[in-house]
């Protein structure tokens, strides 16, 4: 409980959190967080990772469509993202992000024990969905991965440019780097202009320790993928400039699960969920169909 008198704790845009949906992290941050619930009894519990700059807001047609389905859906925007508390668009530890989707996972899951839990994550969501999976391996029905963040860019990550990073690093670790390029995440303009307009999005620079906490977070998947056993379906445009897809290919190819699924679309580019109309009602009709072909048949439906 807040100290009696205290002020109390505001969003970045300055609404008080007692007015707003959250959670309180294991650091005292504030993290907002969405819900879409069905009217009836829902079929399965779906956390939604959202990308670097970007917040859950974005995923609502897409949590609308699963939430139709039945199915109880949630996100929240991540430390230093959005209605969050936190540095913008900075972490100290990349495994913060998994740490606070875990919390958020536990919570909904002691709420509904008897649900299976997907994970549907975008980008540098995508990363904190594999890793995030993989701390927990046996309690996933299913990840859903659109362009995740696997693998860097060796156009923007060459072996100067990281080495670079690595160095100023030390020295000056506040320092920025470009910012995210919005023309490369859709061929739709009308998405790109809304991403630009969005205040809730990081539009500034990335720091440079925010980008070597990806870079260990990419080097953390390269040695997870080995083991993953879990079932996952990868959505990866092949003009993708800010998540490469040879990730998706490499994991797809070297993770040992029975159970996953790869569709690559041409000429797609990164936020395919957003990406043309024809691309964008494909992407929601793939990823609805296999979370609920992966929805483990109940023991009633068993007993017929
Ligand atoms: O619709 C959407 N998608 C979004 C925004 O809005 C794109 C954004 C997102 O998560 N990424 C795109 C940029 C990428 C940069 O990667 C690096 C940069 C420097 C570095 F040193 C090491 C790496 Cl790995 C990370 C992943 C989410």
């Amino acid at each position: 409980m807040p100290e009696p008198g205290a002020a109390p704790r505001r969003s970045p845009q300055g609404v008080p959190y007692s007015d707003l949906p959250h959670i309180v992290n294991a650091d005292g941050l504030h993290l907002f967080c969405r819900y879409w619930e069905p009217a009836g009894q829902p079929r399965a519990l779906v956390f939604i990772a959202h990308g670097a700059g970007e917040h859950c807001g974005p995923y609502d047609e897409m949590a609308q469509k699963l939430k139709e389905l039945s199915l109880l859906v949630f996100a929240h925007d991540h430390v230093g993202h959005g209605q969050s508390e936190g540095d913008r668009m900075n972490i100290k530890d990349f495994q913060i992000y998994i740490r606070d989707s875990l919390q958020h996972i536990d919570l909904m899951k002691s709420r509904h024990p008897d649900l299976p839990v997907f994970i549907v994550g975008h980008s540098m969501g995508g990363a904190i969905s594999i890793l995030t999976a993989c701390e927990r391996p046996g309690d996933f029905a299913g990840v859903v991965l659109i362009a995740p963040l696997v693998q860097m860019n060796p156009e923007s990550a060459t072996p100067f440019k990281v080495f670079m990073a690595k160095l100023l690093n030390h020295m000056v670790p506040s320092l920025t780097m470009g910012s995210i390029e919005s023309k490369w995440l859709s061929r739709d303009k009308r998405q790109v202009e809304a991403y630009d307009a969005d205040e809730l999005n990081y539009h500034g620079g990335m720091r440079v320790s925010f980008g070597m906490q990806l870079m260990a977070a990419v080097e953390r998947m390269e040695r997870e993928i080995p083991s993953i056993s879990w079932p996952f379906l990868l959505l990866h445009g092949d003009a993708d400039k800010l998540c490469d897809i040879r990730g998706s290919r490499m994991m797809h190819d070297n993770s040992p699960s029975t159970d996953k699924k790869i569709k690559i679309y041409e000429g797609g580019y990164h936020a395919l969920h957003h990406d043309l109309p024809e691309v964008a009602e494909s992407v929601l009709k793939e990823l609805t169909t296999w979370i609920t072909e992966h929805i483990p048949a109940t023991t009633s439906q068993e007993a017929q």
